[in-house]
């Protein structure tokens, strides 16, 4: 199954063996990159100083990516970052490699170590951004870096972007990227972002990990409720005020979830391809879900990782209200933010809030929206997914299930959508759900491995995306 070919590669392959003293460098360089308070923290609101300064550390610690003839570097946004790495040979369609630069604001308290120390315990390297997303920066230009002091020279052109405010849009870094090449008249043959990882313990009854690439992405809407009532004198309050309006508004939606998608796109198809690795009587339930949809969909929704997977979730995310101790107040807002299944679009998710809420007095306003992904493929013809499988095969051979899945949460890579179909988000290290938890939580921390093996991933992954070979349908025996 994957990629098939025309012929052998031409170049000769460059074993992905690193000496000890580059393993202690690119340790050592991942941790300085934690140190700079890249943080963003609300639209057009970031640590610039930081910025900057990551800028010229990467310049530092990677000199030959920036003094190669055939890599061109721009800036662009002011801090974000596009590299044109030329290949070669022009008759391949190029791809892009994305990671973003800022992380979410990491407070002192319940960390074990301070979250901008990038310090070393155990193994692990600790701070925010160790998962979410200086790993896959630091990761991408560390490989490339490598490649090149062997002499490497690509035969498939490509890009690597690296946003700087994707925790808060990426209006100034991805989408400038993205029009930019768009003007310059780029098409990709996919691109390879964050999003998902190595799935290990996410689903009780498979004792292994498997991998999640994300062919899809959930949409976002953040909606504002609001509630206006003649302000007055609490020693004679109304009924009912601005804030038991809303409260109660809200309150319906958190008791309403909206409706289970299941059996209308990716989760089905990924159980499907995992069946055969559970047992009796599991394997039999996920390999007739025409039968059994109904009650996995239910376990689905116990979890709330899965549950995010099945429906467009609500999560109340802010609520205002009140002037004074004695004055009934004049209004009330609450922020909800929806993340929209795949099956269902910004315009459907607000017709099905407008009539749970079911309350004229509540307003509604649309702060931003964005529509789910489509779905990028999976088959065997899809160059951007096999060359992933097949990287993942030579780099984690004890990992035999590779599954197409849906990103839950947003990344970069939709601002690139209409320069390719092919959209794969994955990070090549493990993860467990405490680690999952840790993004933009407490206590994110990386192991050494798992980063080395990352850096290890994308020195394949570059070479293997140089093959003049093309994915080929599996010819199945007759
Ligand atoms: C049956 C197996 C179930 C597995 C379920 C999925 C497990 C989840 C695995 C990985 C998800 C991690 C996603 C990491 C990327 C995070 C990207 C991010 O934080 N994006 C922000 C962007 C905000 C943009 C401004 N609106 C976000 O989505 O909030
Ligand atoms: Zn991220
Ligand atoms: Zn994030």
């Amino acid at each position: 199954k994957g990629l098939g070919g025309k012929g052998p590669q031409r170049a000769p392959r460059i074993p992905s063996e690193f000496s000890p003293e580059e393993r202690v460098t690119m340790k050592e360089s991942l941790k300085g990159a934690i140190q700079i308070p890249t943080v963003s923290f609300n639209p057009g609101e970031y640590n610039t100083t930081a910025l900057a300064e990551f800028g010229q550390y990467i310049r530092e610690v990677f000199p030959t990516v920036f003094k190669t003839s055939f890599i061109q570097h721009e800036v662009v946004g002011e801090y974000s970052h596009l590299f044109t790495v030329q290949g070669s040979d022009p008759s391949l369609q190029p791809y892009m490699l994305l990671a973003h630069i800022d992380v979410v604001p990491a407070p002192d308290q319940g960390w074990e170590v301070p979250p901008f120390s990038g310090l070393e315990r155990d193994g692990f390297i600790y701070g925010r951004g160790t998962l979410d997303n200086k790993n896959s920066v630091m990761a991408i230009l560390q490989a490339l870096e490598l490649l090149l002091i062997r002499n490497y020279i690509p035969r498939r052109s490509f890009f690597i972007a690296l946003g700087h405010d994707e925790e808060v849009s990426g209006a100034n870094g991805a989408q400038k990227i993205s029009a930019l090449l768009q003007a310059r008249g780029v098409q990709l043959a996919f691109i390879v972002d964050e999003g998902s990882f190595i799935l290990d313990g996410f689903i009780p009854s498979l004792n292994k990990p498997f991998a999640m690439i994300s062919v899809s992405e959930k949409g976002s809407l953040n909606l504002m409720l609001q509630v206006n009532m003649t302000p007055g004198h609490s020693s004679a309050p109304p009924e009912e005020t601005s804030i038991g309006i809303l409260a109660a508004a809200v309150s319906r939606l958190e008791q309403t979830p909206l409706p289970n998608m299941f059996g209308s796109g990716l989760p089905e198809m990924m159980l499907q391809q995992l069946a055969t690795e559970f047992s009796f009587p599991v394997n039999i339930v996920f390999s007739n879900l025409w039968l059994f949809g109904p009650l996995v969909s239910r376990l689905m929704e116990r979890n709330y990782i899965t549950n995010a997977l099945v429906r467009t979730t609500t999560a109340i995310t802010m609520f205002k209200a009140g002037i004074k101790v004695n004055v009934i107040p004049p209004m009330a807002q609450s922020t909800v933010n929806f993340r929209i299944h795949p099956a269902q679009t910004v315009q459907e998710v607000l017709e099905l809030v407008k009539n749970i809420v079911a309350d004229d007095r509540v307003q509604f306003h649309v702060l931003n929206a964005f529509e789910p992904l489509p779905v990028s493929p999976s088959d065997d013809q899809a160059l951007g997914y096999q060359l992933i499988r097949q990287t993942l095969q030579s780099v984690f051979p004890e990992v035999n299930i590779v599954a197409p899945g849906i990103c839950i949460a947003q990344t970069d890579s939709r601002h690139y959508a209409h320069l390719t179909t092919g959209i794969y988000r994955f990070n090549p290290i493990y993860l467990t759900p405490q680690e999952f938890r840790s993004i933009h939580g407490i206590n994110e921390k990386i192991s050494v491995r798992n980063y080395e093996t990352q850096v290890k991933f994308i020195f394949e992954f570059i070479q293997n995306a140089d093959t003049d070979q093309e994915p080929v349908s599996h010819l199945h025996e007759l």
